[in-house]
Protein backbone atom coordinates (compact mmCIF):
# COMPACT_ATOMS: atom_id res chain seq x y z
CA UNK A 1 0.00 0.00 0.00
CA UNK A 2 1.33 3.84 -0.91
CA UNK A 3 2.08 5.71 2.41
CA UNK A 4 -0.53 8.55 3.17
CA UNK A 5 2.59 10.84 2.69
CA UNK A 6 2.54 9.50 -0.72
CA UNK A 7 -0.55 9.37 -1.70
CA UNK A 8 -2.17 12.15 0.09
CA UNK A 9 -3.15 15.24 -1.97
CA UNK A 10 -1.65 18.36 -3.00
CA UNK A 11 -2.89 20.81 -0.63
CA UNK A 12 -5.40 22.44 -2.02
CA UNK A 13 -4.72 26.33 -0.33
CA UNK A 14 -1.78 26.56 -1.85
CA UNK A 15 -2.69 25.29 -4.84
CA UNK A 16 -5.79 27.57 -5.12
CA UNK A 17 -3.10 30.46 -4.60
CA UNK A 18 -1.02 29.76 -7.37
CA UNK A 19 -3.44 29.09 -9.63
CA UNK A 20 -5.08 32.34 -8.90
CA UNK A 21 -1.50 33.32 -10.90
CA UNK A 22 -1.46 31.17 -13.51
CA UNK A 23 0.55 27.87 -11.57
CA UNK A 24 -0.35 24.66 -11.64
CA UNK A 25 0.91 22.59 -8.22
CA UNK A 26 1.17 18.92 -8.87
CA UNK A 27 2.75 15.99 -7.13
CA UNK A 28 5.05 14.13 -9.84
CA UNK A 29 4.96 10.80 -10.69
CA UNK A 30 7.42 9.12 -9.58
CA UNK A 31 7.20 6.75 -11.88
CA UNK A 32 7.19 8.42 -14.86
CA UNK A 33 10.56 8.70 -15.46
CA UNK A 34 10.31 11.55 -18.18
CA UNK A 35 8.17 13.62 -15.74
CA UNK A 36 10.31 12.97 -12.61
CA UNK A 37 13.61 13.78 -15.38
CA UNK A 38 12.66 17.51 -15.85
CA UNK A 39 11.46 17.76 -12.06
CA UNK A 40 15.38 16.52 -11.07
CA UNK A 41 16.46 18.66 -14.19
CA UNK A 42 14.70 21.49 -12.67
CA UNK A 43 16.09 20.92 -9.00
CA UNK A 44 19.78 20.93 -10.33
CA UNK A 45 19.71 24.13 -11.74
CA UNK A 46 17.87 25.51 -8.84
CA UNK A 47 20.87 24.79 -6.80
CA UNK A 48 22.97 26.33 -9.97
CA UNK A 49 24.22 22.57 -10.80
CA UNK A 50 24.90 21.91 -14.27
CA UNK A 51 23.23 19.67 -16.53
CA UNK A 52 22.65 16.07 -14.65
CA UNK A 53 24.98 13.40 -16.28
CA UNK A 54 23.20 10.10 -17.70
CA UNK A 55 24.65 8.74 -14.60
CA UNK A 56 23.41 10.94 -12.58
CA UNK A 57 19.54 10.98 -13.59
CA UNK A 58 19.29 7.48 -13.77
CA UNK A 59 20.86 7.05 -9.91
CA UNK A 60 18.20 9.91 -8.61
CA UNK A 61 15.54 8.43 -11.20
CA UNK A 62 16.21 5.18 -9.20
CA UNK A 63 16.65 6.66 -5.82
CA UNK A 64 13.82 9.44 -4.93
CA UNK A 65 11.11 7.28 -5.28
CA UNK A 66 10.52 7.21 -1.43
CA UNK A 67 10.05 11.26 -1.96
CA UNK A 68 7.08 12.74 -1.91
CA UNK A 69 7.61 15.08 -4.74
CA UNK A 70 5.85 18.23 -5.95
CA UNK A 71 6.50 20.43 -8.30
CA UNK A 72 5.16 24.02 -9.84
CA UNK A 73 4.14 24.22 -13.70
CA UNK A 74 3.63 27.88 -16.14
CA UNK A 75 2.16 26.45 -19.29
CA UNK A 76 3.52 30.10 -20.65
CA UNK A 77 7.06 29.64 -20.51
CA UNK A 78 9.09 27.86 -23.82
CA UNK A 79 9.61 24.78 -21.90
CA UNK A 80 6.66 24.14 -20.26
CA UNK A 81 8.04 20.61 -19.01
CA UNK A 82 9.93 21.59 -16.86
CA UNK A 83 8.57 23.04 -13.74
CA UNK A 84 9.81 26.30 -12.48
CA UNK A 85 9.60 25.19 -8.82
CA UNK A 86 10.36 22.02 -6.71
CA UNK A 87 10.13 20.45 -3.23
CA UNK A 88 10.41 17.03 -1.80
CA UNK A 89 9.50 15.41 1.43
CA UNK A 90 9.76 12.29 3.72
CA UNK A 91 9.46 11.26 7.09
CA UNK A 92 12.53 10.64 8.60
CA UNK A 93 13.96 9.43 11.85
CA UNK A 94 15.75 12.64 14.08
CA UNK A 95 17.32 11.89 17.47
CA UNK A 96 16.32 14.10 20.25
CA UNK A 97 17.70 14.30 23.50
CA UNK A 98 17.52 11.15 25.87
CA UNK A 99 18.92 8.72 22.95
CA UNK A 100 15.20 8.67 21.37
CA UNK A 101 13.83 8.94 17.86
CA UNK A 102 11.15 10.70 16.43
CA UNK A 103 9.57 10.76 13.26
CA UNK A 104 10.13 14.37 11.58
CA UNK A 105 8.73 15.80 8.30
CA UNK A 106 12.06 16.05 5.84
CA UNK A 107 12.01 18.76 3.07
CA UNK A 108 14.17 19.13 0.78
CA UNK A 109 15.16 20.54 -2.94
CA UNK A 110 13.18 23.72 -2.66
CA UNK A 111 14.22 25.37 -5.46
CA UNK A 112 12.31 28.03 -7.63
CA UNK A 113 13.62 29.27 -11.33
CA UNK A 114 15.23 33.00 -11.42
CA UNK A 115 12.67 33.79 -13.94
CA UNK A 116 9.96 33.03 -11.01
CA UNK A 117 11.22 34.03 -8.08
CA UNK A 118 10.00 36.85 -5.36
CA UNK A 119 6.46 35.77 -5.81
CA UNK A 120 5.23 34.24 -3.57
CA UNK A 121 5.81 30.52 -4.56
CA UNK A 122 8.00 29.48 -2.07
CA UNK A 123 5.48 30.55 0.52
CA UNK A 124 3.08 28.42 -1.29
CA UNK A 125 5.29 25.55 -1.32
CA UNK A 126 6.15 25.61 2.27
CA UNK A 127 3.19 26.32 3.91
CA UNK A 128 1.45 23.39 1.84
CA UNK A 129 4.60 21.10 2.96
CA UNK A 130 3.89 22.17 6.82
CA UNK A 131 -0.43 21.87 6.37
CA UNK A 132 0.29 18.22 4.77
CA UNK A 133 2.94 17.17 7.97
CA UNK A 134 0.67 18.45 10.17
CA UNK A 135 -2.33 16.68 8.91
CA UNK A 136 -0.42 13.39 8.29
CA UNK A 137 -0.08 14.00 12.05
CA UNK A 138 4.01 14.26 12.34
CA UNK A 139 4.84 16.32 15.49
CA UNK A 140 8.46 18.03 13.45
CA UNK A 141 9.42 19.44 10.01
CA UNK A 142 13.40 19.85 9.72
CA UNK A 143 15.27 21.01 6.67
CA UNK A 144 19.15 21.70 5.79
CA UNK A 145 19.65 25.00 4.87
CA UNK A 146 21.16 27.41 2.46
CA UNK A 147 20.80 30.77 3.63
CA UNK A 148 19.60 31.26 7.19
CA UNK A 149 17.02 33.66 6.28
CA UNK A 150 14.40 31.97 4.42
CA UNK A 151 13.05 29.80 6.75
CA UNK A 152 11.87 31.55 10.07
CA UNK A 153 8.88 33.32 8.83
CA UNK A 154 7.46 29.61 8.22
CA UNK A 155 7.99 28.98 11.72
CA UNK A 156 11.19 27.16 11.75
CA UNK A 157 14.06 28.10 14.44
CA UNK A 158 17.91 26.82 13.93
CA UNK A 159 18.12 23.79 16.15
CA UNK A 160 21.87 22.54 15.16
CA UNK A 161 25.18 24.22 14.71
CA UNK A 162 28.13 22.87 13.00
CA UNK A 163 31.65 24.31 12.34
CA UNK A 164 33.95 23.43 9.65
CA UNK A 165 37.76 22.53 11.46
CA UNK A 166 41.21 22.24 9.85
CA UNK A 167 43.91 21.07 10.86
CA UNK A 168 47.66 21.64 10.37
CA UNK A 169 48.51 18.30 10.15
CA UNK A 170 52.57 19.23 10.45
CA UNK A 171 51.88 20.74 13.95
CA UNK A 172 49.56 18.53 15.14
CA UNK A 173 51.33 15.55 17.49
CA UNK A 174 49.46 13.16 18.49
CA UNK A 175 48.63 12.67 22.38
CA UNK A 176 45.36 11.11 22.30
CA UNK A 177 44.63 7.68 22.99
CA UNK A 178 46.27 4.64 21.09
CA UNK A 179 43.10 2.23 20.61
CA UNK A 180 43.04 -0.97 20.47
CA UNK A 181 41.94 -1.56 17.17
CA UNK A 182 43.02 -1.36 13.71
CA UNK A 183 42.42 0.72 10.77
CA UNK A 184 42.08 -0.72 7.55
CA UNK A 185 42.17 0.45 3.84
CA UNK A 186 38.38 -0.28 2.62
CA UNK A 187 36.55 -0.01 -1.04
CA UNK A 188 33.63 2.36 -1.08
CA UNK A 189 31.60 -0.49 -2.25
CA UNK A 190 32.70 -2.50 1.07
CA UNK A 191 31.64 0.48 3.00
CA UNK A 192 28.36 0.64 1.33
CA UNK A 193 27.65 -2.65 2.90
CA UNK A 194 29.36 -1.96 6.48
CA UNK A 195 28.44 1.97 6.84
CA UNK A 196 24.66 1.88 8.05
CA UNK A 197 25.23 -0.01 10.82
CA UNK A 198 27.70 1.92 11.91
CA UNK A 199 25.60 5.13 11.56
CA UNK A 200 22.93 3.78 13.23
CA UNK A 201 24.95 3.22 16.34
CA UNK A 202 26.36 6.33 16.27
CA UNK A 203 22.81 8.25 15.15
CA UNK A 204 21.33 7.85 18.92
CA UNK A 205 23.93 9.23 20.86
CA UNK A 206 23.48 12.55 18.97
CA UNK A 207 20.22 14.75 19.35
CA UNK A 208 20.11 15.94 15.73
CA UNK A 209 21.36 13.16 13.70
CA UNK A 210 18.86 11.65 11.22
CA UNK A 211 18.70 7.95 9.22
CA UNK A 212 20.59 8.17 6.01
CA UNK A 213 19.20 6.54 2.73
CA UNK A 214 20.67 4.32 0.04
CA UNK A 215 21.17 7.06 -2.58
CA UNK A 216 22.84 9.25 0.17
CA UNK A 217 25.28 6.81 0.73
CA UNK A 218 25.75 5.95 -3.10
CA UNK A 219 26.94 9.36 -3.80
CA UNK A 220 28.74 10.14 -0.81
CA UNK A 221 31.04 7.30 -1.24
CA UNK A 222 31.31 8.83 -5.11
CA UNK A 223 29.96 5.09 -6.34
CA UNK A 224 27.11 6.74 -9.00
CA UNK A 225 29.99 8.15 -11.16
CA UNK A 226 32.66 5.87 -10.27
CA UNK A 227 34.90 6.94 -12.65
CA UNK A 228 34.68 10.50 -12.54
CA UNK A 229 37.53 11.98 -10.53
CA UNK A 230 35.94 13.22 -8.09
CA UNK A 231 35.12 9.68 -7.66
CA UNK A 232 38.00 8.26 -7.95
CA UNK A 233 39.95 10.21 -5.59
CA UNK A 234 37.94 9.12 -2.80
CA UNK A 235 39.52 6.54 -0.12
CA UNK A 236 38.16 4.96 2.08
CA UNK A 237 39.18 3.23 5.60
CA UNK A 238 37.27 1.15 8.45
CA UNK A 239 38.19 1.03 12.24
CA UNK A 240 37.30 -1.97 13.71
CA UNK A 241 37.55 -2.52 17.52
CA UNK A 242 40.11 -5.29 19.14
CA UNK A 243 37.20 -8.08 18.84
CA UNK A 244 36.86 -7.00 14.96
CA UNK A 245 33.58 -5.32 15.19
CA UNK A 246 33.37 -2.16 12.56
CA UNK A 247 32.75 0.86 14.76
CA UNK A 248 33.60 3.69 12.43
CA UNK A 249 35.24 4.77 9.18
CA UNK A 250 36.12 7.98 7.09
CA UNK A 251 35.79 8.97 3.67
CA UNK A 252 38.70 11.33 2.19
CA UNK A 253 40.51 12.55 -0.68
CA UNK A 254 43.54 14.35 -1.09
CA UNK A 255 43.66 17.46 -3.01
CA UNK A 256 46.05 19.93 -4.47
CA UNK A 257 48.70 16.82 -5.60
CA UNK A 258 50.76 19.18 -7.83
CA UNK A 259 52.96 20.55 -5.01
CA UNK A 260 53.50 18.39 -1.55
CA UNK A 261 52.14 18.86 1.26
CA UNK A 262 49.02 18.10 -0.28
CA UNK A 263 45.86 18.87 1.52
CA UNK A 264 43.65 16.83 2.87
CA UNK A 265 39.48 16.95 2.83
CA UNK A 266 37.68 14.63 5.49
CA UNK A 267 34.36 14.03 3.54
CA UNK A 268 32.76 12.16 6.24
CA UNK A 269 33.94 10.41 9.58
CA UNK A 270 31.42 8.46 11.76
CA UNK A 271 32.61 7.07 14.94
CA UNK A 272 29.96 4.51 17.08
CA UNK A 273 32.87 4.75 19.68
CA UNK A 274 35.40 7.16 21.66
CA UNK A 275 38.38 4.62 20.19
CA UNK A 276 37.28 4.58 16.61
CA UNK A 277 37.20 8.26 16.73
CA UNK A 278 40.63 8.49 18.18
CA UNK A 279 41.91 5.66 15.87
CA UNK A 280 40.51 7.62 12.79
CA UNK A 281 41.64 11.13 13.38
CA UNK A 282 45.07 9.77 14.29
CA UNK A 283 45.33 7.51 11.16
CA UNK A 284 44.21 11.24 8.88
CA UNK A 285 46.73 13.48 10.91
CA UNK A 286 49.37 10.86 10.45
CA UNK A 287 49.18 10.39 6.52
CA UNK A 288 52.73 11.18 5.10
CA UNK A 289 53.22 14.40 1.76
CA UNK A 290 49.94 15.87 3.40
CA UNK A 291 49.93 19.31 5.33
CA UNK A 292 46.56 20.54 5.99
CA UNK A 293 43.11 19.13 6.64
CA UNK A 294 39.75 20.58 5.75
CA UNK A 295 36.65 19.47 7.65
CA UNK A 296 33.75 20.95 6.00
CA UNK A 297 31.17 19.61 8.50
CA UNK A 298 31.67 18.96 12.20
CA UNK A 299 29.71 19.23 15.51
CA UNK A 300 30.71 22.59 17.42
CA UNK A 301 31.83 20.69 20.32
CA UNK A 302 34.57 18.55 18.62
CA UNK A 303 37.25 16.80 21.32
CA UNK A 304 39.60 16.89 18.25
CA UNK A 305 41.92 19.72 19.63
CA UNK A 306 42.74 17.68 22.50
CA UNK A 307 44.32 14.65 20.93
CA UNK A 308 47.38 17.27 20.11
CA UNK A 309 49.77 18.55 21.99
CA UNK A 310 49.47 21.99 20.39
CA UNK A 311 45.46 22.68 20.40
CA UNK A 312 45.88 25.02 18.04
CA UNK A 313 46.73 22.78 15.35
CA UNK A 314 42.74 21.86 14.67
CA UNK A 315 40.22 24.87 15.23
CA UNK A 316 36.98 25.65 14.22
CA UNK A 317 37.01 28.00 10.89
CA UNK A 318 33.41 29.47 11.06
CA UNK A 319 30.21 28.39 12.83
CA UNK A 320 26.83 28.47 11.46
CA UNK A 321 23.47 27.18 11.89
CA UNK A 322 22.43 23.76 9.87
CA UNK A 323 19.65 22.29 10.75
CA UNK A 324 16.39 23.95 11.62
CA UNK A 325 12.92 22.69 12.98
CA UNK A 326 9.53 23.44 12.97
CA UNK A 327 7.74 22.08 15.59
CA UNK A 328 4.22 21.78 14.47
CA UNK A 329 2.50 19.70 17.25
CA UNK A 330 3.47 21.11 20.58
CA UNK A 331 2.87 18.08 23.08
CA UNK A 332 4.00 15.73 20.37
CA UNK A 333 7.48 17.60 20.11
CA UNK A 334 7.58 18.21 23.90
CA UNK A 335 6.88 14.69 25.24
CA UNK A 336 9.14 13.03 22.56
CA UNK A 337 12.55 14.00 24.29
CA UNK A 338 13.88 13.79 27.49
CA UNK A 339 14.85 16.59 29.66
CA UNK A 340 17.85 16.38 31.90
CA UNK A 341 16.39 17.38 35.40
CA UNK A 342 12.74 17.00 36.83
CA UNK A 343 10.56 19.96 37.69
CA UNK A 344 7.86 22.23 36.18
CA UNK A 345 7.56 25.26 33.56
CA UNK A 346 4.90 26.95 31.33
CA UNK A 347 5.89 27.79 27.98
CA UNK A 348 3.39 29.83 26.26
CA UNK A 349 4.15 29.64 22.56
CA UNK A 350 3.32 31.84 19.32
CA UNK A 351 3.12 30.24 16.45
CA UNK A 352 1.68 32.91 13.67
CA UNK A 353 0.69 30.34 11.56
CA UNK A 354 -1.52 28.52 14.04
CA UNK A 355 0.08 25.00 14.25
CA UNK A 356 1.68 24.43 17.48
CA UNK A 357 0.29 27.81 19.56
CA UNK A 358 -0.49 27.32 23.13
CA UNK A 359 0.35 27.80 26.61
CA UNK A 360 1.21 24.26 28.32
CA UNK A 361 2.66 23.28 31.84
CA UNK A 362 5.49 20.58 31.05
CA UNK A 363 6.26 18.56 33.89
CA UNK A 364 9.03 16.47 33.95
CA UNK A 365 9.62 13.40 36.58
CA UNK A 366 12.83 11.71 37.64
CA UNK A 367 13.28 9.73 34.66
CA UNK A 368 13.62 12.60 32.49
CA UNK A 369 10.00 11.90 30.64
CA UNK A 370 7.86 14.83 30.62
CA UNK A 371 3.86 15.14 30.58
CA UNK A 372 2.75 17.68 29.01
CA UNK A 373 -0.86 19.37 29.51
CA UNK A 374 -2.75 22.88 28.97
CA UNK A 375 -1.77 25.26 31.83
CA UNK A 376 -4.25 26.37 33.92
CA UNK A 377 -4.21 28.91 37.08
CA UNK A 378 -2.82 26.05 39.24
CA UNK A 379 0.50 26.46 36.92
CA UNK A 380 0.83 29.92 38.57
CA UNK A 381 4.21 30.46 40.42
CA UNK A 382 6.13 28.16 38.49
CA UNK A 383 8.96 28.93 36.07
CA UNK A 384 7.26 30.48 32.89
CA UNK A 385 8.97 31.32 29.46
CA UNK A 386 7.10 33.27 26.62
CA UNK A 387 8.27 32.34 22.89
CA UNK A 388 7.84 32.26 19.85
CA UNK A 389 7.51 28.55 17.84
CA UNK A 390 10.86 29.58 15.98
CA UNK A 391 12.65 30.13 19.70
CA UNK A 392 11.03 26.63 21.26
CA UNK A 393 12.72 24.79 17.89
CA UNK A 394 16.20 26.35 18.77
CA UNK A 395 16.62 25.40 22.18
CA UNK A 396 14.33 22.17 21.50
CA UNK A 397 17.38 19.90 21.36
CA UNK A 398 19.48 21.49 23.67
CA UNK A 399 22.38 22.96 21.79
CA UNK A 400 20.98 27.09 22.53
CA UNK A 401 20.06 27.62 25.81
CA UNK A 402 16.92 29.65 26.58
CA UNK A 403 18.86 31.86 29.12
CA UNK A 404 21.08 32.77 25.78
CA UNK A 405 18.15 33.75 23.61
CA UNK A 406 16.51 35.36 26.37
CA UNK A 407 19.38 37.72 26.79
CA UNK A 408 18.97 38.75 22.97
CA UNK A 409 15.63 39.66 24.11
CA UNK A 410 13.76 37.00 22.64
CA UNK A 411 12.91 34.93 25.62
CA UNK A 412 10.36 36.79 28.10
CA UNK A 413 10.76 35.27 31.66
CA UNK A 414 7.93 35.08 33.94
CA UNK A 415 10.04 36.00 37.08
CA UNK A 416 13.63 36.84 36.50
CA UNK A 417 15.81 33.44 36.45
CA UNK A 418 12.93 31.03 34.75
CA UNK A 419 15.08 30.94 31.46
CA UNK A 420 17.88 29.49 34.14
CA UNK A 421 15.79 26.73 35.30
CA UNK A 422 14.46 25.94 32.05
CA UNK A 423 18.05 25.75 30.66
CA UNK A 424 18.81 22.99 33.26
CA UNK A 425 15.45 20.83 31.82
CA UNK A 426 16.40 21.18 28.12
CA UNK A 427 20.35 21.11 28.25
CA UNK A 428 21.63 17.79 26.38
CA UNK A 429 24.51 16.61 27.70
CA UNK A 430 26.05 15.45 24.04
CA UNK A 431 25.83 19.07 21.60
CA UNK A 432 23.22 18.83 18.91
CA UNK A 433 24.47 18.01 15.90
CA UNK A 434 23.84 16.85 12.04
CA UNK A 435 26.80 15.14 9.88
CA UNK A 436 24.67 15.46 6.81
CA UNK A 437 22.66 17.84 4.07
CA UNK A 438 19.87 16.59 2.73
C1 LIG B 1 15.68 22.88 2.42
C2 LIG B 1 16.26 23.45 1.17
O1 LIG B 1 16.07 22.96 0.11
S1 LIG B 1 17.25 24.84 1.34
C3 LIG B 1 17.42 25.44 -0.30
C4 LIG B 1 16.72 26.73 -0.59
N1 LIG B 1 16.88 26.97 -2.02
C5 LIG B 1 17.91 27.67 -2.55
O2 LIG B 1 18.73 28.24 -1.85
C6 LIG B 1 17.98 27.70 -4.06
C7 LIG B 1 18.08 29.13 -4.61
N2 LIG B 1 16.97 29.98 -4.17
C8 LIG B 1 15.68 29.80 -4.60
O3 LIG B 1 15.40 28.88 -5.34
C9 LIG B 1 14.63 30.80 -4.16
O4 LIG B 1 15.24 32.06 -4.06
C10 LIG B 1 13.94 30.47 -2.82
C11 LIG B 1 13.37 29.06 -2.88
C12 LIG B 1 14.94 30.53 -1.67
C13 LIG B 1 12.83 31.49 -2.54
O5 LIG B 1 11.83 31.35 -3.53
P1 LIG B 1 10.78 32.53 -3.88
O6 LIG B 1 9.66 31.92 -4.61
O7 LIG B 1 11.52 33.64 -4.51
O8 LIG B 1 10.29 32.98 -2.44
P2 LIG B 1 8.90 33.71 -2.15
O9 LIG B 1 8.60 34.67 -3.25
O10 LIG B 1 7.86 32.72 -1.81
O11 LIG B 1 9.29 34.50 -0.86
C14 LIG B 1 8.63 34.33 0.37
C15 LIG B 1 9.32 35.24 1.35
O12 LIG B 1 10.66 34.83 1.53
C16 LIG B 1 11.55 35.91 1.25
N3 LIG B 1 12.72 35.30 0.66
C17 LIG B 1 12.74 34.45 -0.38
N4 LIG B 1 13.99 34.06 -0.62
C18 LIG B 1 14.78 34.66 0.27
C19 LIG B 1 16.16 34.64 0.52
N5 LIG B 1 16.98 33.90 -0.24
N6 LIG B 1 16.62 35.37 1.53
C20 LIG B 1 15.78 36.12 2.29
N7 LIG B 1 14.44 36.17 2.09
C21 LIG B 1 13.97 35.44 1.10
C22 LIG B 1 10.78 36.81 0.33
O13 LIG B 1 11.28 38.11 0.37
C23 LIG B 1 9.39 36.70 0.90
O14 LIG B 1 9.33 37.48 2.09
P3 LIG B 1 7.95 38.04 2.66
O15 LIG B 1 7.06 36.84 2.91
O16 LIG B 1 8.34 38.73 3.89
O17 LIG B 1 7.39 38.90 1.57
Amino acid sequence: MTPIYLSAAVDALSAARLRENGLELRLVDTTDAAELGSWLQAEFRGFHEGEPSAEELAADLDGVTFRRTTGVWDATIAEPELPVATVSSWPMQLTVPGERSVEAWAVSSVTVAPTHRRRGIARALLEAELRTAAAAGVPLAMLTVTEATIYGRYGFGAATLTAPHTIDSRRARWIGPTPAGRVHFVSPANLLADGPAIVERMRLAVPGEVERWPLWWKKMLGLVEPTSASSRAIRTVRYDDENGVAQGFAVFSVRDKEDYPAGLTVKHLVAASDDAYAALWRFLVEIDLVGDITVPLRSVDEPLPWLFDDRRAAHKVDERDHLWLRILDLEGALEARRYSAPGSFVLEVADPLGFASGTVLVRVGDDGAARVSPADASADGIPRLSLTVNDLATIYLGGVRASVLHRAGRVAEGRPGDAQKVDAAFRSPVAPFTSIWF
